[in-house]
């Protein structure tokens, strides 16, 4: 498994050109594309659909695309970005009836599964789950918008969620998102993450590669245990 993982989120490109602003950021040394699905319903927001996601992968973009469903129902999305070319799809937990069969549903369509908290989501959504599933994304902010604040408390959720991950034996990825600099993620990746999705941090910036850069030194500096 690569060590550490940077997802841009797209949320913050510019997205009269999403096609170049990917190919940009891809090129600027970012491992996958995180693309935020908003519904107005479950998060107060309304972004990208399918069409979207199958527009990038027509365009060329062949990096790893991870779908983060903020929407409710989940289920039927499912198929539907897998098809149109998700790698990665996670959701919220309470977002779903019946969270083993929406993880079910993502596997069978060929997709990495995660289950997404929210700040206030309690841990024992993870119960039963942790043998199935490909990664854990905890959100640092309240989801539905880019540019908000990191929530410090994450960190110690962090580190909680890494003893999970360990005490279940298997390679789980730990993914954050919300809030994450140059100047936190080291301290981030120190309380567990290993994947890092940071949308204004990177496109809000004239130089992607400066920013990638600097956050691959900060991770290169973190004391893991
Ligand atoms: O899912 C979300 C917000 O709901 C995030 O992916 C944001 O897009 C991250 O943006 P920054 O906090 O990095 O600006």
């Amino acid at each position: 498994m690569q060590p550490y993982l940077i997802a841009p989120s797209i949320l913050s490109a510019d997205l009269a050109r999403l096609g170049e602003e990917v190919e940009k950021v891809l090129a600027a040394g970012a491992d996958v594309v995180h693309f935020d699905v908003m519904d107005n319903h479950y998060v107060p927001n309304l972004t990208f659909g399918p069409m979207i996601c199958s527009a990038l992968r027509n365009y060329g973009v062949q990096a790893d695309i991870d779908v983060h469903l903020m929407v409710q129902p989940v289920d039927d999305l499912i198929s539907m970005f897998a098809d149109a070319g998700a790698s990665m799809i996670s959701f919220h937990p309470e977002a779903s009836l019946h969270v083993d069969r929406s993880v079910q549903l993502i596997h069978q369509a060929g997709c990495k599964a995660g289950l997404v908290l929210n700040p206030a989501t309690p841990l024992h959504y993870l119960d039963h789950m942790m043998d199935k599933l490909d990664y854990v994304l905890l959100m640092s902010v309240n989801p539905g918008f880019g540019g908000q604040a990191f929530i410090p408390s994450t960190l110690d959720k962090l580190r909680l969620v890494k003893e999970r991950i360990k005490a279940s034996g298997r390679e789980i990825r730990l993914e954050i998102d919300g809030g994450v600099k140059v100047d936190n993620i080291r301290a981030i990746a120190e309380a567990g993450a290993d994947m890092f999705v940071a949308g204004s941090a990177i496109f809000n910036q004239p130089d992607y590669a400066s920013v990638i850069d600097a956050m691959r030194q900060e991770l290169a500096k973190a004391n893991i245990k």
